[in-house]
């Protein structure tokens, strides 16, 4: 398999598949039930290249989790096949210990250790040798802003703070597979940015990041590819481009009310609607958009009205697209 050297933001090397090579994940016909359960993923397949953010997304209960724990080796499917490098995951589950790096939803194994200790431990159990591993661990620490907490214990860190360590210590050891299941929960603002920017400069040096995140609206920033699932399928698999463009040329209208709305409103309004309080969003198409709200500007309505804003769709509103209809 032709390889080529990609030097990573923290300063190391290591031979990564090419983007246009054969692709480091191949998932095809994967289902699995939980017991009885109605089936948590369902005839789900896709491709995973090199250098590229493939975002996971989808509501709560979707099947993400269940997804990247086959993509990890932790889960056998009931059917179909994950393979990794051309290999199925099952038959050599050490492939996936040699190359992927795994950030699960909660990580509790390293609360004992100080980020610095736990990152430098990370980076040796993943191949690299002492003096590197040290180094590395600093720069890493550096690039997440984590160096002031190098020395606190990860168990007595604020949720956040602890998070960002174990983001930290999945970004150890230069893996060309990040596995990273909701790496930014809990992330303030400034640190999730920092997260992305960090994310952003591997993908540049050629890792494959498989990223599941609730974070959808500032994820779009870093996502190159999407597969969307809803109830365990596959409710969309393509650029962020390509699936708001099925949305058509809709847009979204949201209305927020000072109190309570006025009545009467127009029916495509209020039958259409999602109501969050006093917060109202729908999705139509562009032109009944304008003609609805030039009637709410110029009519009683318009004084019982705190904000609207008139937007073309996000990826957000892809997800919501499927629920809405
Ligand atoms: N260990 C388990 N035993 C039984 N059912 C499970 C188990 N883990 C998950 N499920 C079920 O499988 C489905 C998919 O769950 P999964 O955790 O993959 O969803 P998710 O998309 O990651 O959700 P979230 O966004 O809430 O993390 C859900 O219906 C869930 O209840």
């Amino acid at each position: 398999m032709p390889v080529s050297q990609y030097a990573t933001a923290a300063g190391a090397t290591f031979d990564a598949v090419k983007a246009d090579d054969c692709p480091l994940y191949e998932v095809a016909g994967l289902g699995k039930s939980y017991g009885d359960a109605a089936r948590a993923l369902d005839g789900v397949g896709f491709e995973v290249r090199a250098g590229e953010v493939f975002g996971v997304l989808g509501r709560n209960g979707a099947g993400k989790s269940t997804l990247v724990r086959h993509l990890v080796g932790l889960l056998r499917p009931d059917a179909g096949t994950v393979r990794l490098l051309g290999t199925e995951i099952g038959q050599e589950p050490r492939k996936a210990a040699e190359h992927v790096a795994y950030l699960p939803q909660a990580e509790s194994a390293l609360s004992d250790m100080s980020v610095r200790v736990a990152v430098e431990t990370t980076a040796r159990l993943r191949g690299i040798r002492r003096k590197q591993a040290r180094g590395e661990a600093a720069r890493l620490l550096d690039e997440l802003a984590l160096t002031p907490l190098a020395d606190r214990r990860i168990g007595r860190l604020s949720g956040g703070q602890r998070r960002l360590a174990e983001v930290a210590t999945a970004l150890a050891g230069d893996r060309r597979v990040l596995v990273l299941d909701e790496p930014t929960t809990g992330l303030d603002v400034d640190t999730r940015h920092r997260v992305w920017g960090a994310l952003r400069r591997r993908r540049d040096a050629g890792v494959a990041i498989v990223l599941v995140t609730h974070n959808v609206a500032e994820a779009e920033t870093v996502l190159d590819r999407v597969l969307v699932l809803r109830g365990g399928r596959m409710a969309g698999y393509d650029t962020p481009g390509g699936l708001k463009a099925e949305l058509g040329d809709d847009v979204r209208l949201d209305l927020a009310w000072r109190d309570v709305p006025p009545e009467p409103l127009p029916e495509a309004i209020t039958a259409r609607a999602v109501m969050s309080g006093r917060r109202w969003s729908l999705r139509l198409p562009s032109a009944e958009a304008r003609g609805l709200l030039s009637e709410l500007l110029d009519g009683p309505a318009f004084a019982a009205l705190d904000d609207f804003t008139l937007r073309t769709p996000s990826l957000e509103d892809v997800l919501l697209a499927g629920e809405e209809q």
